[in-house]
């Protein structure tokens, strides 16, 4: 069962230390939100996950070796890496930009073969892009380009998917489909990891929630016990409001509050969805 973690992993970019002592594990067939207010942290964890950032200090080992002894290559067969935003100027059509996906497992200058075009076209289907198939990436609206790259993605068919805000140029309905599409990737076995700033999608569809502040992982754990009232307050500085629909928990962002003087420690608080 693939395993991704870390252990007291620092990143540093220029002067600036950006990440201390992070350890934290990604276990196959969950969907491990990542949260935090901006600048937490998230999208540097992520690429330090797959090696777009070299750790400062401790290690990001897969599968109990660390990231570093694995070939590149073998490295985007395994990894996954959907990033934020998708600003492209490729003047390539959708299918091709998909079928870029494959890349890892194609030889050099060797064709995509039947099977991989199956797998594009799946990817495509399970994306909803298909109809796009014969347009420009550069032409795509925002939404649209942003299912093209998670199709991408999905083509590698890497045991590994690390998606940095996956939803947020998506419309609602767009946003329950991709939801429910990384679950159904996890089930499948996959490891799973999106940085989400939707706390309702995080809390509903996420198995384990992963809470960042300052470059230091705060809370892990189920959503019960990261979207705690004190979390929130403490991290996000907001209160929230809690409820349940056919038992299924939601939590709504409500209001701006002072952050406490106690920021950043770890509490163990009743369920706020308990009462
Ligand atoms: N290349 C860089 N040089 C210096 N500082 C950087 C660099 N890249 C990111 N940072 C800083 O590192 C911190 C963490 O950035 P990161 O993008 O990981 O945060 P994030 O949690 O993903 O934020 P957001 O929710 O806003 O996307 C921020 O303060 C950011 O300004």
């Amino acid at each position: 069962m693939t395993v991704l973690q870390t252990q007291g992993l620092a990143a540093q970019l220029g002067q600036k230390r950006i990440l201390s002592d992070v350890s934290v594990s990604f276990s196959a067939g969950q969907v491990t939100g990542l949260i935090g207010p901006n600048g937490a942290g998230k999208s540097t964890l992520i690429k330090a996950l797959c090696r777009l950032i070299e750790p400062a200090a401790g290690t990001v080992q897969l599968d109990g070796a660390p990231l570093a002894g694995y070939a590149r290559r073998d490295l985007a067969r395994r990894l996954g890496y959907l990033p934020q935003g998708h600003t492209t100027h490729w003047p390539l059509c959708v299918e091709q930009v998909v079928t870029l996906g494959r890349l890892p497992h194609l030889g050099p200058f060797e064709a995509a073969a039947p099977e991989d075009a199956r797998m594009v076209e799946e990817a495509m289907a399970k994306t909803d892009v298909l109809a796009l198939r014969d347009r420009r990436v550069d032409t795509l609206s925002g939404g649209e380009r942003a299912r093209v790259m998670l199709a991408r993605v999905l083509a590698s068919q890497t045991p590994v998917l690390l998606a940095d805000e996956p939803v947020a140029a998506l419309d609602p309905y767009h946003q329950l489909h991709l939801m429910d599409l990384l679950g159904q990737l996890a089930a499948e076995g996959r490891l799973v990891v999106c940085v989400l700033h939707d706390l309702a999608l995080a809390a509903r569809f996420c198995d384990r929630l992963v809470l960042m502040d300052r470059g230091r992982v705060v809370a892990t754990g189920p959503a019960d016990q990261v979207l705690a009232p004190g979390h929130l307050r403490d991290t996000y500085r907001i209160r929230a409001l809690y409820g349940a629909e056919q038992d299924e928990p939601y939590v709504l962002p409500w209001r701006r509050v002072a952050a406490s003087a106690s920021s950043n420690r770890v509490r163990t608080e009743v369920s706020p969805w308990s009462h």
